[in-house]
């Protein structure tokens, strides 16, 4: 299966808000995106919203206004559907390990498949899945080891490996390469940029990452900035860290110069 851009992410004047310490607060205001290349980056400074943006796509966040149409589910109403089609690999695989062993873990997601005549799979069949699932992620030396035994790049793999088993349509990765290594992070996003059954969302930091997909979203302060081809959105970004980052380090040296003042504004973190 290849994933087709008739498959897309819509969403229409989005707004997501939570209950934060001090009462409500809005995470993600008007935003408004089609999604509909096959690999997809979401990228912003700590705190701008990516992670609310990927979890509203996933029907993880509290949409309070706005539609949002994910792989033809309705998913600010159809929760429940959602969980067909969308897969999540969150940054920390511990989070999402259910299973004693590596293999009990991907066998869950397995056995819960339904055939083309909607009953579960024989037996035999899950085995082979399974199987299939854990060599292509280079899990099967690994089948009968305890899931909190893993190394990081180790526990990913299997994070990936349970996710993508359950032959999800829109695969969303937050921060799948953070807790990595060089090597290991090269490996997982080679994985993760090279599959075709599944459109990618993928958040990250990893600007090189970013660039390597097709488009990209820039979140910055709870709003979508920038959409587009990945290698301009990036840029654009690239150049606002830049001025960013001069500025900064201008108003520190004027600040030694003149003695403390007042901190700027310098954030792009979601605003309240
Ligand atoms: N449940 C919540 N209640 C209150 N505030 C929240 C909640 N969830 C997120 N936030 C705040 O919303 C803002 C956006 O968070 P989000 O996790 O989406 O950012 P991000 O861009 O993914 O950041 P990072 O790059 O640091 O992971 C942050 O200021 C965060 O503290």
């Amino acid at each position: 299966m290849t994933f087709t851009t008739e498959r897309a992410v819509e969403l229409r004047g989005v707004r997501v808000e939570a209950d934060g310490a001090e009462g409500v607060v809005t995470l993600l205001r008007d935003v408004d995106l089609r999604l509909d290349a096959p690999r997809v980056a979401v990228v912003g400074e700590n705190g701008s919203g990516k992670s609310t943006l990927a979890r509203a796509i996933a029907g993880l966040a509290d949409v309070v206004a706005g539609e949002a149409d994910v792989h033809g589910v309705d998913a600010v109403r159809d929760v429940k559907s959602l969980r067909r089609v969308v897969g999540f690999v969150f940054a920390n695989p511990a989070a999402q390990m259910v299973m004693p062993t590596v293999r009990e873990d991907v066998e869950l997601t397995v056995k819960a498949l339904r055939g083309p005549d909607g009953r579960r799979l024989p037996k035999a069949e899950v085995a082979a899945r399974v199987d299939a699932a854990l060599a292509e992620h280079r899990l099967t030396e690994l089948a009968d080891r305890p899931c909190l035994a893993l190394s990081s790049g180790q526990a990913q793999r299997l994070a990936m490996c349970a996710v993508t088993a359950a032959e999800p349509s829109l695969v969303i990765a937050d921060e799948p390469t953070s807790l990595l290594d060089g090597r290991h992070r090269r490996i997982i996003a080679d994985r993760l940029l090279a599959a075709d059954g599944f459109q990618l969302l993928l958040v990250t930091h990893d600007l090189d990452l970013a660039r390597a997909c097709d488009d990209a979203v820039w979140v910055h302060q709870g709003r979508v900035r920038a959409t587009g081809p990945a290698g301009d959105v990036v840029r654009e970004y690239e150049r606002f860290l830049d001025e960013a980052v001069a500025g900064e380090l201008g108003g520190a040296l004027g600040e030694a110069a003149d003695g403390p003042g007042e901190a700027g504004e310098g954030s792009g973190e979601a605003a309240r």
